[in-house]
């Protein structure tokens, strides 16, 4: 027999889904469903029975004790009731360690309870029912028609080796297990059933691919598909005579057909080659993540981030730059370097120790889970041009997105006292501009706000346990953090804000019990009940910038709900400056070579979304605050997250 303890110890790759070819029905299903090793009864009758023959053996010595004088008697019936309540102490504490650590698998195990009950208490309703996997489809009979306009149908591929991981993701689903935690420990109930026909469909997808010799299943899911770019910018229509109106021979300007092609609309070719670069690291050690610096001079070199084992980071860069990672121990010894170009956009770094034998099974499953999301990288880049940033599955966004067809769209939005126009300035990425979302009064008070709190040196996200850092030549600016509750302005400011977004206004409150305790690591997180961070006061001085940059983090292989900045609110609070405009530089338009740039006016409201309709994060969000001239530029940003803050 082999033994629990051996079991977890052992180097070899476990299988967290028990192998599908062997199950026939539901029950078996259930049954096997996780953790082979998990049930190992006979540890339990092992346990049981010796347990007994201690309680025999105790009361065995009573009986030899009759014998003896009495204060003996008593003296040494003391000692052995002492020492039995010793024994029997310490065994129950063996015996519930053992239970912790391999037989927590039913629902009522006290530990799991309790992590539910938080899961169900203080989650937003709005996540009910979310699924990690809701809109990927193996069955391909019960596909759902085209759920929203723009997105297109694609089927991708997952090895067979990596199908234990994608099933993992429901087995989590079906747990409401939002980072893995139960999953990957193997603390899942025995009797668990997963209601979900998707996942029931893979595994008979699986079933046929052993039966037909096949080494991956397939599955089908969504990209989007941006409008054309006609249609994009309308109003060029009309220089396009013939072809509209199909009427090859005849042409209301009076141009030849060669004059016409040269005059047919199309997009500005861009002089800013920036694109996203992610690195996903392929190994059980956390790495450093470092650009190489200009000419890869060791004093120019700057620090990403920290990449979790089996987790991925990114950043923005330009094709030629240079990249390596270290160890955490280490960040001057190189373990990988890579020069990024356009088309190869994703580094991944294997374990470079080979010490695969030391992997533990959850090791095993997040690599599963990276191998599949590579593979399905491929197939949405095939289908849709674009590079996958995110982590297969992720969700369609939660959070409804305004609509944007084409350049110069007018939506009216309903405020709190007034309706105001809200345009669309680009489509690809999706921004859109409403004047007047803040009185000058509004605007003075937020600087006075800021000014009051204190601006500190602004920084950047840098993932893991490096979290913030400052970089003079990327981000310059001073800024200050204030939250909603700060005054009645703040708290008036969200509220227009969730209307303008089209949200419900308590997603972006936070929860009055908020508490979280910053040197307690193990204290839950409650700000996962705000969608929306605190208000940033930003303030640049002359030369001060913000270089192209995405807003967006890197969505986690370790969480369920994968959470990311989904949307950027920009509100400018003065305009008595010079410089400093907001600039999309991969903004898709008709004439200019640098994208689409906003000229900041006091009380605009900028609204731009970091995410696509189909779950990826957009790599066309990228943007920068150009430098300042003259005089200061002040402006808040307000973000906010899908589903839920990290
Ligand atoms: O200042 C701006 O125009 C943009 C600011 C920005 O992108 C940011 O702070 O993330
Ligand atoms: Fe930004």
């Amino acid at each position: 027999m082999t033994t629990t303890s051996a079991a977890l110890n052992s180097n070899e790759p476990q299988r967290v889904v028990a192998p599908l070819e062997i199950m026939d029905s539901q029950e078996e299903e259930e049954k096997e469903l996780l953790c082979k090793e998990t049930s190992d009864d006979d540890d339990d009758d092992e346990y049981d029975s010796d347990y007994d023959d201690d309680e025999d053996s105790s009361s065995g010595s009573w009986k030899d004790l009759i014998v003896w004088s009495e204060w003996r008697q008593h003296g040494v019936a003391i000692l052995v009731a002492i020492l039995a309540t010793i024994l029997a102490t310490v065994w129950q504490h063996y015996a519930q360690q053992q239970e912790h650590d391999y037989h927590l698998f039913e629902s009522s195990s006290s530990s799991s309870a309790s992590s539910n009950a938080y899961a169900s208490t203080f989650r937003h309703e709005h996540l009910d029912g979310y699924q990690r996997t809701a809109n990927i489809s193996f069955c391909p009979s019960t596909l759902k028609s085209k759920v929203e306009q723009h997105l297109e149908l694609f089927d991708f591929h997952v090895p067979l080796e990596s199908v234990d991981a994608v099933q993992l993701h429901y087995v989590a689903d079906a747990m409401e297990d939002d980072d893995y935690s139960t999953v990957l420990a193997k603390r899942v109930p025995s009797k668990l059933t997963i209601h979900d026909p998707e996942y029931h469909c893979l595994r008979q997808r699986v079933v046929q691919a052993n039966e037909n010799k096949k080494s991956y299943v397939t599955g089908t899911t969504y990209f989007y598909q941006p409008p054309s770019f006609l249609d994009m910018y309308p109003h060029l229509k009309d220089i396009l005579p013939e072809q509209q109106q199909q009427q090859p021979t005849k042409s209301i300007t009076g141009l030849t057909d060669k004059n016409k092609k040269k005059r047919q609309p199309k997009p500005a070719s861009l002089s800013f080659t920036g694109f996203a670069a992610k690195f996903i690291n392929l190994s059980p050690h956390p790495i450093l993540l470092h650009w190489d610096g200009k000419g890869g001079h060791a004093n120019s070199q700057r620090l990403v981030g920290e990449i979790a084992p089996f987790d991925s980071l990114g950043t923005a860069t330009t094709p030629g730059q240079s990249f390596f990672v270290s160890p955490v121990y280490d960040s001057s010894h190189a373990l990988d370097r890579w020069v990024v170009t356009a088309d190869d956009s994703v580094m991944v770094h294997e374990d470079s120790t080979k010490n695969h034998h030391k992997w533990t099974p959850a090791d095993w499953q997040l690599y599963h889970m990276q191998m599949a999301n590579l593979e399905f990288a491929q197939h949405y880049l095939i289908a849709s041009h674009r590079t996958w940033l995110a982590h297969f599955p992720r969700p369609f966004p939660v959070h409804p997105m305004i609509a944007a067809t084409h350049v110069g769209q007018q939506h009216s939005v309903k405020l709190e006292d007034r309706t105001l126009p809200l345009e669309v300035v680009s489509v690809t990425p999706r921004v859109l501009a409403m004047d007047d979302f803040l009185t000058h009064d509004e605007c003075q008070a937020l600087m006075s706000l800021a000014a009051a709190q204190g601006l500190q040196g602004s920084t950047l996200y840098a993932g893991g346990m490096a979290q913030q850092q400052r970089d003079l030549s990327t981000r310059s600016s001073t800024n200050a953090w204030l939250s909603r509750e700060t005054s009645q302005l703040t708290d008036r400011i969200y509220r227009r804000a969730a209307q303008l977004l089209q949200m419900k206004e308590s997603l972006l409150q936070q929860p009055a019990f908020y508490h979280h305790d910053e040197d307690d690591e193990e204290a839950p997180d409650y700000t996962q009940h705000s969608i929306a961070e605190s208000l940033q006061v930003v303030r640049y001085q002359p030369g001060e910038e913000y270089t192209a940059h995405h807003d967006f983090v890197y969505p986690s292989a370790r969480h369920r709900y994968q959470p990311t900045r989904y949307a950027t609110l920009l509100l400018y609070l003065n305009d008595d400056f010079t410089g400093g405009q907001t600039n999309f530089p991969r903004a898709v338009n008709p004439s200019k070579h640098d994208g689409i740039t906003i000229t900041p006016k006091a009380g605009k409201a900028v609204l731009f979304y970091n995410m696509l309709p189909d779950g990826n994060v957009d790599d066309l969000s990228q943007h920068q605050s150009l430098p300042v001239e003259n005089g200061e530029k002040w402006l808040a940003n307000l973000w906010v997250w899908d589903p839920v803050i990290n």
